[in-house]
């Protein structure tokens, strides 16, 4: 049951009026007399048009909690240039025979389906997604894609600031940057390589190309890192950045432990005794994070607070890793090989039919935290995010 052209043309304005509104596009003026409305009852507004009078989204990516999934995450690549504690083991993970992984035509062909059936947003991650030879040709496919609104990256920086230049004529729309600390000699340590300079070349690159919010996706450790929460946050105020404060979560490999994990609520505590002015930002509502400004400041904080808030009930989220599997909740190990299908020939129809299947089986939210750690899944690294 594919999405009515129309309906889809509605359901996009529609939501680009809410996300207008969730980004701080001015909001309806207030007729004489009648009280200013505030952003957050402007978006509430519109999100309530949108559930009465949009037309129904595919079947196929639609769950039993009605959940919509119109954002597709497809990981490029099981390699990587950097060996991030909290991502992988030291010794590295054993990587998928080159066979068995997608070729560039069968994501494309994977991406044609699913944005024909109404996922607007596609994020390319990886492992690495810019050591993919061929990436700025997949984002110039995608770009072709009618439907596709955003193309994303996820990226650890250390190729970007040589890459983006191509991948912005390709059609690259977004751009997610990974950087856990602002000291060189510590960035080596958490990451097991060299490569500070490159990120920060690669996030003012961003910057200069226009790209804004540039994100800076940095993943909170104690005794790590949460010592430098306020230079992050000091980050924001010339620069156009959102720092996106990331909650420690468990992964095969990756030694996850509760006390090594700081929470939103501790880190917002630590941000507000330095700068008690922090204003709750309203965000999209299928957002990762929870936004936040210091009045006068360039840029942003967020927090993604998937351990001790889960945002779930909102859950957008497809993920189809490199060796060709839908994965439905980055915290599920139930998966489904897209790619053996493909490769024995399946229908369009077929397809749809083991994917709605896949998405009919997604569970209301992930387990908690700690029966997460003690779940079998795969190291973050195969994942993508
Ligand atoms: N729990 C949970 N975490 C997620 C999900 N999607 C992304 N994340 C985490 O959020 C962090 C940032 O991921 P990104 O790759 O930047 O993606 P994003 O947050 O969707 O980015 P935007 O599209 O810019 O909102 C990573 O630690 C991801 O693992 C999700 O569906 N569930
Ligand atoms: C797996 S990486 C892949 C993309 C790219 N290599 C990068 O590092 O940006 C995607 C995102 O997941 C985050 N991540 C990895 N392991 C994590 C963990 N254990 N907890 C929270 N976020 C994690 C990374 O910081 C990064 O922002
Ligand atoms: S977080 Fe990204 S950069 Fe770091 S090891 Fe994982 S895939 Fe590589
Ligand atoms: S944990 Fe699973 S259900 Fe929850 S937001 Fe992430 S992908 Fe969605």
């Amino acid at each position: 049951m594919a999405a009515q052209p129309v309906s889809r043309m509605l359901r996009r304005v529609l939501r680009s009026s809410v996300r207008s509104c969730s980004s701080g596009a001015p909001v309806t003026q207030p007729r004489p007399g009648e009280p200013s409305q505030s952003a957050a009852e402007e978006l509430s507004r519109r999100r309530q048009f949108l559930r009465e009078f949009a037309a129904p989204f595919s079947a196929f990516l639609t769950d039993r909690f009605g959940r919509q999934h119109s954002y597709l995450r497809i990981s490029l690549t099981e390699k990587c240039n950097l060996r991030c504690q909290y991502c992988m083991p030291e010794e590295g993970v054993p990587l998928t025979p080159k066979t068995d992984l997608l070729t560039t035509e069968e994501i494309l062909t994977l991406a044609r389906l699913f944005v024909k059936e109404g996922v607007d947003k596609i994020r390319l991650t990886g492992g690495e997604p810019l050591i993919r030879p061929d990436v700025v040709d997949i984002v110039a496919q995608l770009h072709q894609l009618e439907g596709l609104r955003t193309i994303g990256v996820t990226t650890n920086g250390i190729n970007l600031a040589r890459l983006l230049p191509q991948l912005q004529k390709a059609g690259l729309s977004a751009i997610n940057i990974s950087l856990d600390t602002l000291v060189p000699a510590k960035f080596e340590f958490i990451v097991r390589r060299k490569g500070f300079h490159k990120v920060m070349e690669g996030i003012h690159k961003a910057i200069e190309l226009g790209y804004s919010p540039v994100k800076v996706n940095c993943v909170v450790m104690r005794g790590l890192n949460e010592d430098e929460l306020l230079d992050f946050v000091a980050l924001t105020e010339g620069l156009p950045l959102d720092v996106r404060f990331i909650e420690y979560m468990p992964f095969d490999g990756n030694k996850w432990n509760f006390k090594k994990m700081v929470s939103y609520k501790e880190m917002l505590d630590t941000i507000r005794q330095q700068w008690p002015e922090l204003e709750k930002l309203p965000e999209e509502e299928s957002s990762t994070a929870k936004a936040f400004k210091i009045p006068g400041f360039r840029g942003q904080v967020s927090f993604i607070t998937s351990m001790s808030e889960h945002f779930c009930g909102t859950c957008n989220r497809l993920r189809i890793t490199a060796d060709g599997n839908l994965k439905v909740c980055l915290f599920g190990n139930s998966e489904v090989s897209l790619r053996d299908h493909l490769r024995a020939g399946a229908s369009e129809e077929e397809l749809l039919r083991i994917i709605g299947a896949a998405v009919g089986r997604k569970k209301r939210q992930h387990a908690g935290m700690f029966s997460i750690s003690q779940m079998k899944n795969r190291p973050m690294i195969l994942i993508g995010g």
